[in-house]
């Protein structure tokens, strides 16, 4: 039994066997063979070997696909077997008797970079089998074995390295029982996945992937962080009695789904949710959201090799719009840093969170930027849409992509599109400029949205992603306290509101301060909606107001305010 201690990223218990998601090295070296006729047949035998596991693979996963989804499988299998591709090896082990996996190299490389080339978007998908193909078959010819959480059967926890937020959304939640990786942060993007997929999960742990074997037993606490491999009866013991509280906490949450975001002194406040795509819809009505106050629509973008056409983006929006009861605030593209796009690779960049991201990206390629506006304006007649820039750090770039919306507007108007009639348009505050400045960004903006995530990584100069120095991940340094109070009380000043929708709203012990400073709306992933309510709904709205502007105005440090807000609500 070995226990290791992570960051709890996402709350709940599992247990389940290891699963790793890792890639082998697939490093070839070039050998000359002795028998190049041998050599071919053992390359046949391979690929026959291979053809047979892509049919297996598709027989499990085709239970959870659509048949263009299972037809990937015909399409790969059509490309192992294609002539030319495997003439091309063949003849390079004969001529060149080099060994089949430097010849299979070889050859795809030259196809991928053949066919990436292409305008056609066809050839360019046919790049991509290519390499799904080849990497494949490079596997089983150098005798590595790949993973595929598409075969996955049983439960099980995944133990990674990292998640990206691709394979974290592709994780069947029925299967996945939680997830351990060495990387990554709280508020890395698949930990804000994970929390809404209520998938358990631990982050940071440094080593789990070099001391979990495949098949492995694994306890985790998504909370405090503990994963146990190999964990004694005792231990299992103890695990399965806290997830049966767990469950049944998570049970009498459900009792306030219909129940109002109120103080005991009756100070309301609006408690919505996160959202990254209209699949999250479920969980927004199951746990009583109250609008969106944070649609990533950058997820939708992740999802296809192509761009998202005005067409493919109006209908979510609009799904999204028609189905929730209450204001959504679509937030306009945020690319760059951790999250990456098939369809726009962006330059490499020495620090990506400092570089081309979100509404910089967005004033560069005005192209794409105009696509989003206008599929967001034609939605927004089936709901009460509110309009987010993110990453704004000066007023300019806030009035450039104003007057880009502004220009969409009029020329969907001219051609007769019908478009609300009252849109709010506001900002994420996010950079601590932006929070410093809110005094004269209040009187153009609508609202507000503080991003705690980069609003914290920005304000101590510490990598969100990074789980070396996420000790200065620090919500409650007075720091963070007295820019948040300045944001809200800015907006106040002008009439406009200010909501949250970083991963602090969320959190136990801001639930007093962020009352107490007079935030108006709360957002957070779904499955964090009702703990959070009924912590407002036992607080008293004048004590939380004592209670925060003595940490923005007395406390030094964080362990300062923690202490303040435990002694005075007990959370
Ligand atoms: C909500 C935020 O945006 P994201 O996590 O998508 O960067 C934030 O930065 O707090
Ligand atoms: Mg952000």
């Amino acid at each position: 039994m070995t226990t290791i201690k992570g960051i709890g990223a996402s709350s709940g218990i599992a247990l389940a066997k290891a699963y790793k998601l890792e890639m082998p090295d697939l490093t070839v070296t070039r050998d000359t063979v002795a028998d190049p006729a041998a050599e071919v047949e053992s390359f046949r035998e391979h690929k026959a070997a291979v053809e047979q596991e892509i049919l297996k693979i598709k027989e499990k996963a085709s239970k959870n696909l659509s048949e263009e989804e299972a037809a990937v499988f015909d399409a790969h299998i059509q490309m192992l077997n294609d002539p030319e591709l495997g003439g091309q090896v063949e003849a390079k082990i004969q001529d060149e008797k080099l060994n089949a996996a430097a010849a299979l190299e070889d050859v795809a490389t030259m196809f991928i970079t053949m066919f990436s080339s292409m305008e056609d978007a066809y050839f360019k998908e046919r790049a991509a089998d290519v390499k799904d193909v080849s990497t494949r078959l490079k596997a089983h010819l150098l005798g590595k074995k790949l993973p595929d959480p598409s075969s996955i059967d049983e439960e099980v926890v995944i133990i990674a390295n990292d998640l990206t937020p691709s394979d974290t959304s592709q994780l069947d939640k029925n299967l996945v029982k939680g997830f351990a990786t060495n990387i990554g942060g709280r508020t890395s993007h698949s930990a804000i996945l994970a929390r809404s997929m209520e998938i358990p999960a631990v982050v940071a742990t440094n080593t789990i992937l070099d001391e979990t074997k495949d098949g492995d037993f694994i306890v985790l606490d998504g909370d405090t962080g503990d994963v146990i491999i190999n964990p004694d009866e005792a231990t299992i013991a103890e695990f399965e009695k806290k997830k049966k509280e767990y469950d049944e906490y998570k049970a009498e949450l459900k009792t306030l789904v219909d129940a109002e975001s109120v103080s005991t002194d009756g100070k309301k406040t609006l408690l919505v949710a996160n959202i990254g795509s209209p699949n999250d819809l479920e969980a927004v009505k199951a746990n009583g959201a109250e609008g969106v106050g944070l649609f990533r629509t950058e997820f939708l973008y992740m999802e296809n090799d192509d761009l998202p056409t005005e067409e493919q983006q109006f209908e979510v929006y609009k799904e999204v719009l028609e189905n929730v009861n209450g204001p959504v605030v679509v937030r306009t593209l945020d690319i760059g840093g951790d999250k990456k796009l098939p369809a726009l690779p962006l330059p490499e960049e020495m620090n990506p969170f400092l570089g081309v991201r979100a509404i910089r990206l967005c004033l560069q390629r005005k192209d794409i930027f105009r696509v989003q506006l206008r599929a967001l304006l034609r939605a927004s007649v089936y709901g009460e849409l509110h309009i987010m820039f993110p990453m704004i750090a000066t007023l300019g770039e806030f009035r450039e992509a104003k007057g880009v919306l502004m220009e969409e507007k009029e020329k969907l108007i001219a051609e007769g599109v019908k478009v609300a009639d009252k849109i709010e348009v506001g900002i994420m505050i996010e950079i601590p400029a932006a929070a410093v400045l809110a005094d004269q960004f209040a009187k153009e903006v609508d609202f507000f949205s503080i991003g705690t995530n980069d609003l914290i990584q920005y304000t101590f100069a510490a990598d969100r992603m990074s789980s070396t120095i996420n000790y200065l991940y620090q919500p409650f340094n007075p720091a963070i306290i007295r820019l948040v109070k300045n944001v809200i009380e800015a907006s106040h000043k002008e009439g406009k509101w200010t909501g949250m929708c970083g991963e602090m709203a969320g959190e136990a012990k801001a639930a007093p301060l962020l009352l107490g400073l007079g935030l108006d709306e709360f957002s957070m992933s779904a499955t964090s909606i009702l703990a959070q309510r009924k912590r407002i709904r036992g607080l008293s709205y004048e004590e939380c107001k004592t209670l925060a502007n003595k940490c923005a105005d007395e406390c030094a440090t964080m362990e300062e305010v923690v202490d303040l807000v435990s002694e005075s609500t007990g959370l």
